[in-house]
């Protein structure tokens, strides 16, 4: 995601909603119109559910960030009509009525207040355009709360196939509320639905309760003018057009409460029904049902009409690819795919063609002074630099901008939510795990793109164990000779194993919850040369400043240590290591430590010091298992801390070398107690 994506325009003498000033809006609707899948798309990693007093259909919540603004999102249980609740559904109008107090008329109920917290600020009311008619009664009811009202058209994709056509402009008009189409599902106008409901939070304008037929509305002004008395009004805490409403249509709730607290003006209401009800065609409560059935029909007919043949666009066609909640993996999976074509055949290909070239034209020059020793240092340091950047930085980081480009990179995020989700983590940062196959490098550079800090941090962290291709091609070049495909597999799988659990651990290490965020869903768009380009550059640039110096003084430092023949010491330090932990021969240590310069130089240094090719007449396969294990996880190389003191700060990056070299260890420790048990067993 770039930046300018997730920075609002400020103005500052608008009210900002954060904190305890957050706005609360509640999404109400009819049984699956999207309320939840609205909900889902914008939620955090963790929100809280519960109960409204006295139901046992669950609500949720949690705080959703819309730019420098939060508000409260509760998605409610369905809600069919305002009138004659019985059970849950009565509750939830009790909520909407009085949060968290309860009005006289209600006290004697129970002692909790309907909800734990305060009626909401605004309603959504999530509609379903492919069943629209249906709808529009609750949307005539609704006004009658006193809330500022914005409606979702909702599935609109739906409505869309089913060849309905809403005029959006007149259906609001003729409400009296913005409405607004969305397609929560692939989260289309979510970002236009959030802004809304902040504007209209701001400027809140309660929509005019919406008129009924004259005959009826005669009746609704004798029961008003019955009823109308402050004692009343302060008892039922509520708007007087909707307890007239109520009481018009014969509420069993709104009429029982009228009779025990006020018995003395019930005498009234109900002579006004009998006589209501001899006057009209009809009895009452049939006539009000049927005026407002009436009224929803005619208002369904001015704004939509059936159109035959729905064209279908070629955004369409590729949406369903991508943001189809199954489909759409398949698309994250073929982007998946391109990636790891382009680290195994193109960057490979151009490895070979630059940094394996400048390291064979250079393998000759085998200095004996120390002068020497450092310039070869350098130059190595150097064509290491240029192994990390040609091949896998700029192809990969030009790749991810032109993802981010088309609208592509927005749409696996939002299908991967729900799976990142359950390691703490949000959707946005599938695109830096994708890249993190090809090199750390630049897939911790991407997460500087995700606002939240936890987030960035908890990512980078568990980037460093996704297998750069380095490591991939450690784990092929050997796992694939001794260890048979099936080890290779595993292998790969423990690592995401290693990372899902890591990622459940560094939750609570990092306990803050980022509150949800609004995945925008832009057009798509052919990436264009000239932003693409700068992008990549100016993402790559700041990197190049800080990975240079490391790598070329790790190379200088590194070379000195072998110079002064400090190889045989290197090999003793790390013998607690090698030896006794992990069951290696000492000598593997110089490899492992050079590792960290980059890992493939590992492969080389190996067989430099085994003095063979053939490892495995070495190495049993518990003990190549073993340290291709310890190699997979152990410290990131020095470029990935590079680029990780940059993203994520000092503290964080020494803690994420203590943190794999742990994890390296007690990995390799269990793989290596497992198979020797199981080597044991048989
Ligand atoms: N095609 C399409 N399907 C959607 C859309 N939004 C939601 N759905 C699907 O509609 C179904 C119901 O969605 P929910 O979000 O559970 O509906 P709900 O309003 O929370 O339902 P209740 O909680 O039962 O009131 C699910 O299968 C969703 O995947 C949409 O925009 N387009
Ligand atoms: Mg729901």
């Amino acid at each position: 995601m770039q930046e300018s994506d997730t920075i609002q325009p400020l103005t500052w003498h608008e009210h900002i909603y954060r904190g305890e000033n957050r706005l609360r809006v509640a999404l109400v609707g009819q049984h699956n119109s999207g309320k939840s899948t609205i909900f889902h798309a914008v939620a955090s990693t963790s929100y809280r559910t519960g109960k409204l007093t006295g139901t046992h259909k669950p609500y949720a919540e949690c705080p959703v960030q819309i730019g420098a603004d939060e508000v409260h999102l509760v998605d409610l249980p369905d809600l069919q009509s305002l009138r004659d609740l019985q059970g849950d559904d009565l509750e939830a109008l009790k909520y909407l009525l009085w949060g968290d107090a309860r009005p006289l008329i209600s006290r004697h109920e129970r002692s909790e207040p309907p909800a734990p917290f305060s009626r909401p600020d605004v309603l959504v009311y999530v509609i379903d355009a492919s069943s629209l008619q249906q709808s529009l009664e609750l949307a005539l009811e609704l006004p009658e709360l006193g809330l500022p009202v914005v409606i979702a058209l909702n599935m609109m994709d739906e409505a869309h196939r089913k060849g309905v056509e809403i005029d959006k402009d007149l259906l609001s008009e003729k409400l009296g509320v913005p409405v607004i189409p969305t397609v929560a599902l692939k989260g289309h106008g979510l970002t236009e639905l959030f802004q809304q409901i902040l504007k209209t939070g701001r400027k809140p304008v309660c929509p005019l309760p919406q008129p009924a037929s004259p005959h009826i509305q005669a009746w609704a002004k004798k029961l008003h003018e019955a009823i109308d008395q402050p004692e009343i009004n302060e008892a039922f805490a509520m708007p007087g057009s909707m307890l007239t409403m109520n009481l018009l249509e014969k509420d069993a709730y709104f009429l029982s409460e009228f009779e025990s607290h006020f018995p003395e003006t019930l005498p009234a209401i109900r002579a006004l029904h009998s006589e209501a009800d001899k006057t009209l065609p009809r009895p009452l409560t049939d006539e009000v049902h049927a005026d407002r059935h009436h009224r929803s029909v005619v208002l369904f007919e001015d704004v939509a009409r059936l159109v035959h043949k729905p064209k279908i666009s070629w955004e369409d066609r590729l949406d369903m690819l991508f943001l189809h909640p199954s489909w759409g993996l398949i698309g994250s999976l073929s982007v998946f795919a391109a990636v790891l074509f382009m680290v195994f055949e193109v960057s490979t290909a151009l490895d070979a063609m630059s940094a394996a070239r400048l390291a064979d034209m250079v393998s000759g020059w085998q200095p004996d002074t120390a002068t020497g020793v450092i310039g070869r240092a350098v130059v190595d340091g150097l064509i290491g630099l240029i192994g990390i950047v040609v091949p896998y930085m700029l192809p990969l980081v030009l790749m991810l901008v032109a993802l981010e480009e088309s609208g592509i990179m927005h749409r696996i995020a939002f299908v991967v939510d729900r799976f990142f989700h359950a390691i703490g983590l949000h959707g946005k940062v599938a695109v830096p795990f994708l890249l993190g196959l090809g090199c750390n490098v630049p897939a911790i550079a991407a997460t500087k793109g995700l606002s939240s800090g936890r987030d960035r941090v908890v990512s980078s962290l568990l980037i460093t164990f996704v297998p750069c291709s380095a490591r991939s091609a450690i784990v092929l070049a050997l796992g694939a000779k001794y260890l048979g495909v099936m080890g290779v597999f595993l292998l790969f799988t423990l690592s995401l194993l290693v990372i899902a659990i890591l990622g459940r651990l560094l939750s609570h290490r990092y306990p803050e919850i980022s509150p949800g965020m609004i995945q925008e869903i832009p057009a798509y768009g052919w990436p264009k040369m000239q932003p693409l380009l700068s992008s990549t550059w100016s993402r790559t640039r700041d990197i190049l400043t800080i990975v240079t110096p490391l790598l070329v003084g790790g190379s200088v430092i590194l070379a000195l240590l072998q110079f002064a023949g400090a190889d045989q010491i290197i090999n003793t330090a790390l013998a607690p290591v090698t030896v006794w932990a992990l069951g290696l021969p000492a000598v593997l240590g110089v490899p492992i430590l050079f590792g960290v310069l980059r890992k493939e130089l590992s492969l080389v240094m190996i067989y430099q010091a085994l003095g063979t090719f053939e490892v495995g007449q070495v190495l049993d396969s518990i003990q190549i298992t073993t340290f291709l294990v310890f190699l997979l996880f152990y410290i990131p190389c020095v470029s990935t801390f590079a680029v990780m003191l940059k993203v994520i700060g000092r503290k964080e990056a020494f803690f994420s070398i203590a943190l794999s070299i742990g994890v390296a260890l007690i990995v390799a420790l269990i793989t290596r107690f497992f198979l020797t048990g199981m080597h044991g067993l048989t």
